[in-house]
């Protein structure tokens, strides 16, 4: 009897570690949040998360790792190919996420409606010795489209933007918000912490240590000479000779292009992508439902530097990015990368702006 109640009082201590208990009246003022009465059929308590592009080389392990993540209630799947089987291969998984599926355009919005979360891997990926900016031409009009759809459906969503190039999509989907009237910066986010990954792979191997016992801030912008490591702030605290100063960013730096390379016109990075996507993904759900203390690098609308874009770290919440945090103390070396990134990343932002304005 008395183990009986240990188990139960167990089962209820982890239980409320996963879905802690929402203050009603805050749940009213967010308006959207912790959805602790949205059990879908056999589901769980949890999130609303749609991932579109799901049929891709990023899409379909970023479907399979939410769909392992305990905070997702409800998993859609949009594409314009190949969603149909990719949802019926995910849905089998014995998790308690629901999956549903939706082909083609004609589906977006009911894809989109009522999404907590939305995380955007739809477009083309590079091809060896394109930059990513030589994708803009495509991938800027699937943006918009898709961010049209998100203000019509779920103005609200949090939105995570993976599609490249970065630096010019997060303004094009910011602009067709504007637009609609649906703006809210806390709630737009490009994904940029593929970079974060890789630096502290990177950096753990020159140091010798665990790359989870390593955190760098890499900030700027998603390409080239944008991505700017600030070395000078890792953690564990230490410091780099020259030579590793410019090994590790030039490695962070083209990080993408390693991969685009050796897959040999294959596409680009799709599985540490996923990993980094669904990483920050979970980030900002433990943001909307309350998380104290979640800090994440992202490019975001910010006031951090003169331009109007800027990855930095951001503290995630109940309505998206809470706070910004400057930039911190920069040694001689990270001052003149931030002067070099600025230059590049400002006619990146304005290119994404005035296709969206035409
Ligand atoms: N932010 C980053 O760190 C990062 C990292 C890796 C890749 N990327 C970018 O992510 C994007 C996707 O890469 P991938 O390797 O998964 O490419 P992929 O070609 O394998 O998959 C892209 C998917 O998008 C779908 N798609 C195309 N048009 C669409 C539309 N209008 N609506 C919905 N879906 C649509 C395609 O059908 C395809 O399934 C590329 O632009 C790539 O450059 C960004
Ligand atoms: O490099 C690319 O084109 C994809 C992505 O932006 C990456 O950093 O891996």
């Amino acid at each position: 009897m008395q183990q009986s109640t240990d188990i139960h009082r167990r089962i209820a201590q982890i239980s409320s570690h996963i879905n802690p208990p929402i203050n009603q009246q805050q749940q009213v003022e967010e308006g959207n949040l912790w959805r602790s009465d949205c059990r879908a059929k056999g589901g769980s308590p949890g999130f609303k998360v749609a991932i579109l592009g799901a049929a891709g080389g990023i899409g379909q392990p970023l479907a399979m790792l939410m769909k392992m993540n305990p905070l997702v209630a409800v998993l859609h799947l949009y594409d314009v190919v190949n969603s149909p089987g990719v949802t019926a291969d995910i849905s089998h998984m014995d998790t308690g996420a629901v999956v549903r599926g939706f082909l083609g355009q004609n589906q977006l919005e009911d894809a989109l409606t009522g999404m907590d979360l939305v995380i955007i891997p739809a477009g083309v990926p590079r091809k060896p010795g394109m930059t990513r900016d030589d994708l803009f031409n495509i991938n800027a009009g699937i943006v918009k489209t898709i961010s049209e759809g998100i203000a019509k459906c779920c103005p609200k969503a949090i939105v995570n933007l993976i599609s490249n190039p970065v630096n010019s999509t997060v303004p094009i989907a910011a602009e067709v918000f504007k637009k609609a009237g649906t703006y809210d910066p806390r709630r737009l986010l490009g994904v940029t912490m593929l970079d974060v990954v890789r630096a502290n792979t990177f950096v753990a191997e020159v140091l010798g240590l665990d790359p989870r016992e390593v955190s760098i801030p890499v900030v700027g912008g998603h390409a080239g000479v944008t991505i700017l490591p600030l070395l000078s702030q890792v953690k564990p605290a230490c410091s780099f000779t020259k030579e590793e100063t410019e090994y590790l960013t030039s490695r962070i730096q083209n990080g993408g292009t390693e991969v685009v390379e050796a897959k040999a016109g294959a596409g680009s990075a799709t599985l540490s992508m996923a990993y980094a996507a669904v990483k920050f993904a979970d980030a900002c759900l433990r943001g909307l439902r309350g998380d104290a203390g979640v800090v994440e690098c992202a490019f975001v609308p910010s006031q951090v530097t003169e331009l109007p874009f800027f990855a930095s770290r951001v503290r995630l919440g109940r309505s998206g990015v809470e706070e910004i945090y400057p930039l911190g103390p920069l040694n001689e070396y990270e001052r003149v990368g931030l002067e070099k990134a600025k230059k590049e990343l400002g006619g990146s932002i304005e290119k994404g702006v005035s296709f969206a304005k035409k």
